[in-house]
This record gives structure tokens, C-alpha cells and sequence, in this order.
């Protein structure tokens, strides 16, 4: 997968080397490209964002530097020819587990990380007609920008990629993935701070055990997140 980030903090991005997705990106399994979107600019002061039209508080990001930034990156012979452009934003389709699934299968995905009080709608409209634009929301709260958005998205959906996690095995009892909140999980000492571990996990019944995780799952979807709860 090829993974293309449009920013105007680049350095913010430094943290993919470290991340799980370091080791992806030294397999080859993830090409990661990190662009300025300032370097599209060609005024003396780099400027990418100007007054909304029709008023209102704080600055937009102006479509020029967007424009030629994203030119060149599907005009890249590396790119894929179907790329996603993903924008994050509080007005997106909420993210989710399933969304990830269907991103990890994606050849390219594009983040264009906005700024300020967003990007002018005009961007998304022009590169809606010649590619695929899903604007994104992490949850029900405003970021000041688009990067830390980006970054729980490449990590939940790089996690997905086939050899991206050491144990495959790890992804098949995802939490979410069967529409539930995930069980407890306890490791070793038995005891600690007076606190034992569920007797049924020491017992060794694997039928009790994962009745009993199923049961816990249930528990606390129902107590934490009823709304997840299947009809
Ligand atoms: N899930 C989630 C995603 C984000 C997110 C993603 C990208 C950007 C780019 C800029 N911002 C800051 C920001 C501040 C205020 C407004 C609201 N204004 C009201 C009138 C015009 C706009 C919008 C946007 C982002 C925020 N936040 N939360």
C-alpha cells in the first residue's frame, strides 16, 4: 500500500518511522510519502489559508496549493490508478473498524491533513470527479487539524494489513470485529494486589472460557455501549 500524507507540519508524520508502521515501512509493505503542502505555494510567505467568504471566525485553506499538490501526486507514475483521498473532518462519516477493513484493502490512500477551520469545499468537489473522496470524522469532537485524525486511521487500517502484525491470530479476536466490546484480558501474577485473575481463564475448560469472555463482552457492551448491541 501506498500511502501519500499532505500537511503543513510535516514533522508531525516523523512518528510513522517509529510506529508499528516502521517496521512496514522497512519491509516494503507500506510506502509512505509525507508532502508540505506549503511547497505548493509561491508567494514570499508560503501562504495557504486566507478569510472565509460570507465572514465568520478564523482562516480557510485556499484550493490553489491543494490543487497543485494533489496534481502532482496522482500524476506520480507510482500512484495507483484508483487512490482514496481521505479527508478528515468533524462534518465526515464517522470512522469505524468495518471502514479500516475495507481502507486496508485499498491500493492508495491520500490524506489531505486541513488546518485552520478546513479546507475550501471546492477541493474535494474538483477531485470527487476524478477520484474516490470519503471525508472522515474520528468521533463527536473538534481536533485543531487533520493530522492526528490521519495518523489513528494509517494506524488502524496498517494494523490490517496482511504481515504488517507479528501475530495474525491477534487480529482475528479484534475488538469491534464482532460488533462487541472486547472481554478482559489478565496475565500473570495470579494474584496482585489482592486481585485474583477470573478462576475459569486458570481453569484450562476452553468451552468455559469463552463462554465466559462472550458473556463479558456482552456485559459491557450492554453497561458501556447498549447503542452497538445488535437489534
Ligand atoms: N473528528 C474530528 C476531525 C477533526 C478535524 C479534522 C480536520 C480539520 C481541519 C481543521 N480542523 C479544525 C476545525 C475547527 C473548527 C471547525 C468548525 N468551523 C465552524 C465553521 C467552519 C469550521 C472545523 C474544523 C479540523 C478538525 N476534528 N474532529
Amino acid at each position: 500500500m501506498r500511502i501519500d500524507i499532505v500537511t503543513i507540519f510535516p514533522e508531525f508524520f516523523d512518528t510513522l518511522d517509529v510506529s508499528l508502521l516502521g517496521k512496514a515501512r522497512q519491509t516494503g509493505l507500506i510506502d509512505t510519502r509525507v508532502h508540505d503542502l506549503r511547497d505548493a505555494t509561491t508567494d514570499k510567505h508560503r501562504t495557504v489559508d486566507d478569510t472565509p467568504y460570507g465572514g465568520g471566525a478564523g482562516m480557510v485553506m485556499k484550493p490553489e496549493p491543494w490543487g497543485e499538490t494533489l496534481d502532482t501526486i496522482l500524476a506520480d507514475p507510482d500512484s495507483s490508478s484508483v487512490p482514496v483521498l481521505i479527508v478528515p473532518s468533524p462534518a465526515g462519516e464517522q470512522f469505524t473498524q468495518a471502514i479500516a477493513k475495507e481502507l486496508a484493502e485499498e491500493e492508495q490512500l491520500i490524506f489531505a491533513c486541513g488546518r485552520y477551520e478546513g479546507i475550501d469545499q471546492r477541493v474535494s468537489d474538483h477531485f470527487a470527479s476524478r477520484i474516490r473522496v470519503r471525508p472522515l470524522s474520528l468521533g463527536d469532537y473538534v481536533l485543531n487539524g487533520g493530522e492526528v485524525a490521519s495518523l489513528a486511521i494509517i494506524e488502524a487500517v496498517g494494523r490490517l494489513i496482511p504481515g504488517m502484525v507479528g501475530n495474525p491470530e491477534s487480529l482475528v479476536e479484534e475488538s469491534h470485529e464482532d460488533g462487541l466490546l472486547e472481554y478482559p484480558s489478565y496475565t500473570k501474577p495470579a494474584l496482585w494486589r489482592e486481585l485474583e485473575v477470573p478462576p475459569v481463564l486458570l481453569s484450562g475448560n476452553h468451552g468455559a472460557i469463552a463462554a465466559w469472555r462472550h458473556e463479558q463482552q456482552l456485559e459491557r457492551t450492554t453497561r458501556i455501549r447498549p447503542d452497538l448491541l445488535p437489534e
